[in-house]
């Protein structure tokens, strides 16, 4: 049976990065995918917009939508404060299977929840099942058309205050053009867009932020 891409990057980066050093698991799974095989980490170009949008939101409590193989989990919990977390929702097992070793080995685990499911049916759950009372930001990165349904679902479950952050990934590339309307046109949000590149490619992408006026 021969492995999957994902297996590759984690075995690449088990035998090549340090063992609790978050920074060098992220350059290690960027050199891989910009030399040897791409892949849809949020890599380091948007991978900056992220920190710094992290770093700005100082959240307490964080979720991502989109785990792959967990590199912007890393990503993120390197920069939580202490007592922060991250509860990151992954559909895809074998994905998941991937992100726990690789969170694990990046020594951030304490900082991460890993969530396996479907989004719908794990949004509803964060208030009494995993003990979410608001989230302070959550990062978009599952499937495009999925983002203004769970943007919606987030709200309807009553997750967001005043204040808290939103940033999606891929909104030119794969690209997420309902999304964009809803966010755009939506008068509790405030947004910003920033233009990037798409992970190791020289193709156009951008991120997208959107902090809920409440
Ligand atoms: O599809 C993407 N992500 C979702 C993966 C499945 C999520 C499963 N899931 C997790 C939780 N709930 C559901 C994605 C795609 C691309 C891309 C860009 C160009 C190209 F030619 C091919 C692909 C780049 C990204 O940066 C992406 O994020
Ligand atoms: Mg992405």
């Amino acid at each position: 049976m021969n492995q999957s891409k994902e297996q590759r990057i984690l075995n690449f980066v088990l035998q090549n990065a340090v063992r609790g050093d978050p920074c060098s698991v992220l350059d290690t799974i960027d050199m891989y995918c910009s030399q040897k095989e791409w892949a849809m980490n949020v890599g380091n170009e948007k991978g900056l917009i992220l920190d710094k949008t992290v770093e700005e939101a100082n959240p307490s409590v964080a979720l991502e939508l989109g785990t792959y193989c967990g590199y912007s989990a890393i990503r993120i919990a390197r920069l939580l404060k202490a007592g922060a977390h991250l509860l990151t929702v992954e559909f895809n097992p074998e994905f998941a299977a991937i992100a726990k070793q690789m969170i694990e080995f990046a020594g951030v685990q304490d900082k991460v929840k890993l969530l396996e499911g479907p989004s719908e049916e794990i949004i509803p759950q964060l208030k009494k099942k995993y003990e979410v009372d608001t989230l302070d930001f959550v990062f978009l990165d599952h499937w495009k058309d999925r983002y203004t349904p769970d943007t919606i679902l987030i709200q309807e479950c009553n997750l967001l205050r005043k204040g808290s952050v939103l940033l999606a990934d891929n909104v030119i590339v794969p690209g997420a053009p309902e999304f964009l309307n809803y966010i755009r046109n939506n008068p509790h949000f405030q947004c910003t867009n920033y233009p990037s590149r798409l992970e190791y490619m020289k193709v156009e992408d951008a991120m997208e932020k959107a902090v809920f006026l409440g």
